[in-house]
């Protein structure tokens, strides 16, 4: 027994022969009276396995026969070699130390065992995860035991240990203290019952001490960090969803000695449903995705090795919930670690919470019911690139972002590279389409100036009201039901679908709409039986023309939100009659398609867009106009004249046909499969129906701040853009410039269900600065900021590497890269192409996936101004009220517990 094969004898520590209790009756004895007694049904049942494969027939059937072990620890592997009398039947076991939890020796009466708790990785149904394995071997007396026990526990506390070290129990660190939060009802309210039977018997195995506290309440867990003494915990340990883990980060940023609470190692114990940061550890930690009890396993394996990294926060800056004094409340701020998700994403995570009782099932069936029902809204999205943060903190100017001049080069790349680096992806077709689309914006925004100015005269302010809005467009709906029905011409389309009407508009009624736009008057006259919005447009327009009644303002004015701002340039487009002639059956076949509500999601979409969209431009070379707008950071340019030849140029950048197309504000006919008694929001109504799909390839305004066209390389090098007074270089000539910006007047609602019981308390005065940002009510720098207007599907800010356990959303994303992972689908992505995203997204290969309605960005900071009226926010998987929100990150300001496969920076 004292032989053994030498292995590495340089990094040898410990080598000795243990045997098998079955060696002497002495022994036995005394094993089998400690495990009968002790150990046998309640703590080691493994062990009592290892040691007595017969356990369970103890005293009736004779002894398996005896078996010798060598052991042999290095720095970095327990060898174990059965020994055996007869040749070929030896045994060799490397055990890393990596795989190990932790080890123990038993005390007396015990014999003088010495445990091994080790958990290899193990083949799953899906993927790999951790698996429990219980190694026990007898040693020759008790101190030799210990001394085993003491060394591989240095060992893997990091001890520093030589050959020569004599190893003892004084050599060891306290035993780590973790405080435990559980929430009980988390997930499928598994929670409590995981503890007993997975988290709690690791915990121990790693000689860790812990106190459990079971949330009673939300905000209980915040509440109680605000409050501890921190010093006395080497972490605290989430044992729930994400939700908790915002409630903690959260709490130890409203204490006031933040700083150095925020740096108490935080860890995840999977329990929720989302499980996104969990998701995200075991990611990084190179293991396989999976989910429930295998996802638990590694992430308390991990949490038991203890790594600690560093770990970045993003400030949020929300709207102010409503309060009696509406002026005195001040916007508010708060820390996220994971996500902030507007749209698709936070609908699906608030409207699934029906289904909680599926776990992580709950958003697969959430995205389902969501794709059936496709909804899109109206915002605005500003980002800080981070190459403009890296330049500029070197004290070197940022370089000019290359303005591409080609719309082809921008359609190259343009899921792969940058949006500031893309003006546009639409074809060669579609960008004359885009031209003319700008046209008639520009046309019915002159319009709407003229009207507005008509009223500041009488109110003195162009201020939007989003409750006026959503009532308003509640009218302008009736009146367009109104005029439908009115209008016997219209009825070609009754029954049809708002987007399929959109749609047949667009390209059936090109001739008369751009005359209606070279004149004002024609439209007037102009009955076209398919343009059932222009006729009623037109109404509108002879009622606000004459005096302006309520309805026709509120209509105005709820235009204004979405259309007040932007750059707006274009050219006129003429369409070929051949072209509109060969697109007449592909066309017919669509209504047909979207008529019957038959056809797949994705037929109706490849039809649309197999349509050739071939008209030839023309240009109005020498035409000039006059202009006075603000850009999409609610800059406001100075009125002046410039020549067609610039706005053609700035018009791949700056214009917005996407923000306005010409779909905007028509009548919406609700189709067969929709729940009229049910609120929607009125995007909704506008955009998107259960079997409709949004106008097809709506391009989005990107807008550089300030455009990087190659005849404006700087705002104040500009011969026509003028920033507003607030901005730096700003001059105060401009008339207009006291309008306040209109999207920032969010009417918000009393807050109720999951909102209702947040305590809101202020952080304390020295939280860092958001020195990227301005206050969420003043406009964003002209510089170095990229902005997207018009209907999005969704936005997702992340920054960790997974929206959900099982959605890798943002592959490139790490705990300390200081980056927000922004990603943006727009309207008029097709329900099948939405779903293979998300399949993808499982994966983490939807990055190379195609679409020209889909873009990943990373940046610092952002800013996201829902323009829709409703709508809902989430910050982390919880809700927040719905308004202006704006986010910078703050690299590496909290830690968390990742274990120790990456790169180790300390230990818990
Ligand atoms: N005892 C409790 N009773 C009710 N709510 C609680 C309790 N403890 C915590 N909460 C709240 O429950 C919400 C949801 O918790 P959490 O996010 O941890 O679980 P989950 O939603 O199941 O998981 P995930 O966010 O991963 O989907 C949190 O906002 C938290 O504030």
């Amino acid at each position: 027994a004292q032989t053994c094969c030498c292995l590495g004898s340089r990094h040898f520590l410990l080598r000795l022969s243990f045997r098998s209790p079955e060696e002497g009756d002495r022994m036995r004895a005394l094993a089998n009276c400690w495990f009968v007694c002790v150990t046998a049904r309640t703590i080691f049942p493994h062990i009592w396995k290892e040691l007595r494969p017969g356990a369970e027939t103890f005293g009736r059937e004779p002894l398996s026969p005896a078996s010798n072990y060598a052991l042999t620890l290095t720095h970095t592997y327990i060898h174990i070699q059965r020994l055996s009398s007869r040749p070929g039947k030896e045994a060799r076991l490397l055990l890393p130390l990596s795989e190990l939890v932790g080890c123990s020796c038993p005390r007396a009466p015990a014999p003088p065992l010495l445990v091994l708790y080790w958990y290899p990785p193990g083949k799953r149904r899906k993927g790999v995860s951790r698996r429990r394995q219980v190694k026990a071997y007898l040693a020759e007396s008790r101190p030799e035991a210990e001394r085993w026990s003491a060394a591989i526990q240095c060992l893997l506390r990091e001890v520093p240990v030589t050959a020569n070290t004599e190893f003892s129990r004084s050599l060891l660190p306290r035993p780590r203290r973790l405080l435990l939060l559980v929430n009980p009802f988390s997930g499928r309210g598994q929670a409590m019952q995981w503890c007993q039977t997975h988290i709690l018997p690791m915990i121990k195995e790693a000689n860790i001490s812990y106190n459990l506290i079971q949330t009673e309440r939300r905000n209980h867990a915040r509440e109680l960090i605000r409050d501890i003494s921190l010093p006395e915990w080497d972490g605290i340990v989430i044992v729930s969803g994400d939700g908790l883990m915002h409630e903690v980060i959260n709490g130890l940023m409203e204490r006031p000695d933040w700083e150095q609470a925020i740096k108490t190692p935080l860890g995840i114990l999977p329990c929720g449903s989302g499980n996104a940061l969990a998701g995200s550890i075991n990611h990084y930690a190179g293991y396989d995705m999976c989910l429930r009890e295998p996802l638990l396993l590694n992430c308390c394996f991990l949490l038991c090795r203890g790594g600690v990294r560093p770990l970045d926060l993003v400030s949020i800056t929300i709207s102010p919930l409503p309060s009696k004094n509406s002026h005195a409340a001040a916007p508010r701020r708060l820390f996220s670690f994971l996500s902030v998700a507007w749209g698709f994403v936070s609908d699906v995570d608030i409207e699934s919470e029906r289904y909680r009782g599926l776990g992580s099932a709950r958003f697969t069936l959430g995205t389902l019911v969501r794709i059936a029902s496709l909804r899109s809204y109206k915002g605005r999205l500003s980002y800080m690139p981070p190459s403009v943060v890296a330049t500029s903190s070197n004290g070197t100017p940022p370089p000019r972002r290359p303005l591409s001049r080609s719309i082809t080069e921008g359609l190259d790349g343009f899921c792969k590279t940058p949006i500031h680096r893309t003006c546009s992806d639409m074809g060669i077709s579609e960008q004359r389409s885009l031209l003319r689309r700008g046209e008639m914006e520009r046309e019915e925004r002159q319009r709407e100036r003229t009207r507005r100015r008509q009223r500041g005269r009488g109110k003195g302010t162009g201020v939007v009201r989003a409750s006026s809005l959503a009532e308003d467009r509640e009218k302008e709906g009736q009146m367009e039901m109104e005029a439908e029905e009115k209008s016997g011409n219209c009825s070609e389309m009754s029954g049809a679908s708002s987007a399929s009407n959109e749609r047949d508009e667009s390209n059936m009624g090109r001739d008369e709409r751009l005359a209606g736009i070279r004149d004002e008057r024609e439209d007037e006259e102009t009955s076209e039986p398919d343009s059932c919005e222009m006729l009623e447009d037109d109404d509108e327009r002879d009622e606000e023309g004459s005096g302006g009644s309520l309805e026709a303002d509120g209509v105005l004015r709820a235009r204004e939100l979405g259309e007040s701002y932007g750059v707006d340039m274009g050219r006129e487009a003429q369409e070929e009659p051949g072209d509109e002639l060969s697109s007449q059956d592909s066309l017919q076949n669509t209504r047909e398609l979207v008529r019957k509500n038959s056809a797949p999601s994705s037929q109706i979409a490849d039809t649309l867009l197999s349509q050739p969209l071939s008209q030839e431009s023309s240009t109005d070379s020498g035409i000039s106009y006059g202009m006075e707008d603000m850009d999409l950071n609610e800059t406001l340019f100075q009125k002046q004249s410039y020549s067609l030849d610039v706005a053609r140029e700035r018009s791949l950048t700056i214009s917005s046909p996407f923000r306005h197309n010409p779909f905007s504000y028509k009548q919406k006919v609700l189709d067969q499969n929709q729940n009229t008694s049910r609120p929607r929001p009125h995007s909704l109504l506008q955009h998107s129906s259960s079997n409709s799909l949004p106008p097809k390839m709506t391009p989005p305004s990107f807008s550089p701040t300030p455009p990087s066209s190659p005849s404006c390389s700087s705002p104040h090098s500009s011969s026509y853009l003028t920033p507003r007074p607030n901005t730096p270089n700003s001059t105060l000539n401009s008339p207009s410039f006291q309008m306040p910006s209109s999207s920032f007047n969010f009417d918000l609602n009393e807050p109720a269900g999951l909102l209702r019981n947040r305590p809101f308390v202020s952080l304390p005065f020295d939280v860092p600065r958001d020195d990227l940002l301005p206050p969420l009510d003043q406009p964003l720098p002209t510089r170095d900021w990229v902005t997207i207007e018009g209907d999005f599907v969704l936005v997702l800010a992340l920054y960790q590497t997974h929206l959900g356990a099982d959605l890798h959303a943002a592959p490139q994303a790490r705990f300390d890269d200081g980056l927000i992972h922004l990603t943006f689908v727009r309207a008029g992505i097709s329900r099948a192409t939405l779903l293979r995203l998300f399949f993808a997204m499982e994966k983490g290969n939807h990055h190379s996936f195609s679409s020209p309605y889909v873009s990943h960005v990373t940046c610092k900071a952002f800013r996201l101004q829902p323009l829709s009226p409703r709508g809902t926010l989430t910050v982390d998987g919880e809700l927040v009220p719905y308004g202006p929100l704006q986010a910078q990150v703050h690299p590496s300001m909290a830690r968390l517990v990742v274990g120790d496969t990456g790169v180790k920076i300390t230990r818990l």
